[in-house]
């Protein structure tokens, strides 16, 4: 299998999302779950997005782990990798988006690396290195209060400077419309002045066909599902990929009982769970009683194994900012979101044991903990549920899965899945 495309996705519902787009565009795309091992059997695909779980996990890790995926991508001959970060710049001041971009932009011996977050179909622009969520700065978006990456600062070139080893600069949006000619002099004009990386503007589909033909001239970009199909355009264009029609189909239906989980404390997923309530059986964990050792999955699991028979249920851990802020002012930030994702995990696992094949999954860091779980190695990418959350199927066994990214779907969103889910 020679690949056209290689991406590492900096978390699982990111590279389901990124899979997604890529399929559209075209590209016959696997999702593979970690580094595949050597005995994975993987079909004929033009890209593979290896999925990590480095968001939020030390830089250092982030960056081996990200060097090991890139090493596996290199070997199948792809000639550029794509590190797929969030659409909203999900990150600390020490990474891992800077670090890592550092790092593959070192070993592909490239001087500098595109970067940009724009997503527009997600209402994701950039313009003058600030990042916009809808009409609003990244800074005044719900993201300002997120559990783990609190974003307080919508100028991404500051934001990617406070992480990365070189300055950072800016490709504005007057020099994108004059195309990748002019793109590509404008980076290597910010290379000969030391910068190590620049933030693209980007507003319109077409900007992203302009920033994915410049940046295929290099070895190595940043960027999120935006980037991706300016890259998978390119390919296209340029005749190194013939497109496949992505049918969506995913073979036969699963059936069984089906199951949701939320672990997103995202304002878009209070809104679907919310919805939820009036359509299935909601059951909410309570943070405090889990944390204080309480076995909240136990009680969870016995409580779906009465109701899903007769149809799906949810369980969510969500909560909004003011109880997340409470509750990680008692255990600490880090310590609250590994002990609710062990306890999601733990009620995945639960769930298959019930039957369940159907799943449904909000949230990047609650997916990573639920699919590691259940140790699935990869996926086939089906039809789209929402802007960048396609249907699932697992390779290795009869398996539908949905990961949704927290901020993605809309206010029907866990019904809508399921019924994509058959
Ligand atoms: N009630 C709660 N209080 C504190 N933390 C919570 C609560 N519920 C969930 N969490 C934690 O918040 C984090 C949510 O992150 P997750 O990545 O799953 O969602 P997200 O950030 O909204 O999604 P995405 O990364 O796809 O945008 C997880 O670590 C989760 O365990
Ligand atoms: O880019 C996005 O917004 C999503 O794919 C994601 O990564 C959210 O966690």
């Amino acid at each position: 299998m020679t690949l056209a495309l290689g991406c590492i996705a900096d978390d699982y519902t990111g590279a389901s999302d990124l899979a997604n787009t890529l399929s559209k565009a075209g590209l016959r795309t696997v999702q593979a779950i970690g580094v595949p091992r050597p005995d994975l059997a993987l079909p004929e695909v033009d890209a593979v997005v290896v999925s990590l779980k480095s968001r939020s996990i030390p830089a250092d890790e982030a960056v081996a782990r990200s060097r090991e995926a890139e090493a596996w991508i290199r070997a199948r001959g792809a000639g550029h990798v794509l590190f797929k970060v969030c659409s909203t710049f999900d990150s600390t001041d020490a990474g891992n988006i800077g670090p890592v971009t550092d790092a593959l932009r070192e070993d592909a011996g490239e001087a500098i690396a595109l970067v940009t977050p724009a997503f527009p179909e997600t209402a994701r622009t950039v313009y003058m290195g600030h990042l916009f969520v809808g009409a609003v700065p990244l800074a005044e978006s719900p993201l300002k209060d997120h559990p783990l990456n609190p974003m307080r600062d919508s100028n991404l070139v500051r934001v990617l400077s406070r992480q990365s080893r070189a300055p950072v600069g800016l490709v504005d949006l007057a020099t994108v419309a004059q195309g990748a000619e002019a793109v590509g002099a404008r980076l290597a004009a910010l290379a000969r002045e030391g910068k190590g990386a620049a933030i693209a503007d980007a507003v319109l589909d077409r900007d992203l066909a302009v920033l994915g033909a410049a940046a295929l001239r290099h070895r190595v970009s940043t960027g999120a599902s935006g980037l991706g199909l300016g890259l998978a355009r390119a390919l296209v264009a340029s005749g190194r990929v013939a497109p496949a029609a992505s049918d969506g189909a995913l073979g036969e239906a699963v059936g069984g009982p089906a199951a949701c989980l939320a672990g997103s404390c995202s304002q878009a997923t209070l809104g679907q769970i919310a919805r939820a309530e009036a359509e299935m059986p909601v059951r909410r964990l309570d943070p405090e009683r889990l944390l204080a050792g309480e076995d909240e999955a136990g009680a969870a699991l016995a409580w779906a194994a009465e109701r899903i028979g007769a149809g799906p249920v949810l369980i969510a851990s969500s909560a909004g900012p003011d109880s997340v802020a409470a509750v990680q002012a008692r255990y600490g930030r880090d310590a609250a979101g590994h002990a609710i994702e062990a306890a999601m995990a733990r009620i995945a696992e639960g769930l298959v044991e019930h039957g369940v094949r159907r799943l449904v999954v909000a949230g990047g860091e609650t997916s990573g903990a639920v699919v590691d779980r259940l140790g699935l190695p990869a996926f086939r990418v089906g039809p789209e549920i929402a802007a960048g959350v396609p249907v699932l199927r697992t390779t290795d066994r009869a398996m539908l899965l949905a990961l949704k990214s927290g901020n993605f779907g809309g206010p029907g969103f866990f019904t809508d899945a399921l019924a994509l889910m058959p």
